[in-house]
């Protein structure tokens, strides 16, 4: 195989080091530091590639599908949360044919269970901040179309506070590692998670969002739950 069908194959870390091994043992290439950037730019590729397939799939499913695999997962969901007695648990509003959650909301709501979702920081970007979500919160939507609490201080809670993130993705793996949509906005709010052990991060996605394995960077943050509507998956 030529180095360039190779690359197109590239999927996990792993991957593009044994073949920045073989490029330099075989000797095909003279200068490797500038074809390890190449190798970079295809894994990049790769995992666009990759988002864009898997969000036309579950985009593809019908509307019966849908109301179905929010309803299992959601029961899975509930009794997890249960478990970790989890009080306060940020989610978010369904966008792009994601796992939908208000009938996970409206089961929280009634137990009592306090709702946050995320809202884009009004000034740092790539950050966010959760606030507080009941029936009468003002919404507005972001630059992305989702709906989000309008920013009020007075709902705002620090990350720490919360017990539990249900973690929006578009592609997940058998090893926990998730990748979202491409703005990093969830790994850098769940980058230190671990230093605290709160709050505990859990996937919430649908079956047809599992692939073998994928390619991952030194900043994603693996998932310790990953919940869909036919299983609930620990790492
Ligand atoms: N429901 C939901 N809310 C969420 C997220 C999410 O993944 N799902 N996020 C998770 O981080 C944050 C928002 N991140 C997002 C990043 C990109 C796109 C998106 O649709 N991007 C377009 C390009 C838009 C543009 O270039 O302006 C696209 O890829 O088609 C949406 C949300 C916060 N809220
Ligand atoms: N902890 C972090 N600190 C700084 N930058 C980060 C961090 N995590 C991710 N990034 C940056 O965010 C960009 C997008 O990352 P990535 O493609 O993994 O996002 P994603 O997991 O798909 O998106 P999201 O978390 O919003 O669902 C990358 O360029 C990366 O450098």
């Amino acid at each position: 195989m030529s180095t360039s069908s190779k690359l197109s194959h590239l999927n996990t870390q792993s991957d593009t080091a044994h073949l920045a091994v073989e490029v330099a043992t075989v000797g095909e290439m003279t200068d490797v530091a500038s074809h390890a950037a190449d190798i970079a730019i295809h894994t990049q590729e790769n995992r666009n590639q990759l988002r864009k397939s898997i969000r036309t799939a579950r985009k593809s499913l019908s509307e019966t599908e849908q109301i179905q695999a929010s309803l299992s997962a959601s029961q899975r969901m509930l009794d997890a949360l249960l478990a970790q007695n989890a009080q306060h648990v940020a989610l978010y509003l369904t966008h792009d044919g994601e796992l939908a959650t208000p009938a996970l909301i409206a089961a929280l709501w009634q137990l009592g269970i306090h709702t946050y979702l995320p809202r884009l920081h009004p000034f740092n970007a790539g950050q966010l901040l959760f606030l507080h979500y009941s029936a009468d919160t003002p919404m507005q939507a972001n630059q992305f179309g989702i709906l989000e609490p309008k920013l009020d201080v007075r709902a705002i809670i620090p990350v720490t506070e919360l017990d539990v993130v249900i973690t929006p993705l578009v592609a997940f793996d058998l090893m926990g590692n998730r990748m979202g949509m491409g703005g990093g906005y969830y790994d850098r709010t769940l980058a230190n998670w671990q230093l605290k052990g709160k709050p505990l991060p859990m996937g919430y996605a649908h079956d047809c969002q599992q692939v073998v394995s994928l390619p991952c960077e030194h900043w994603d943050v693996p998932l310790p739950f990953i919940i869909t509507p036919s299983r609930v998956l620990t790492f």
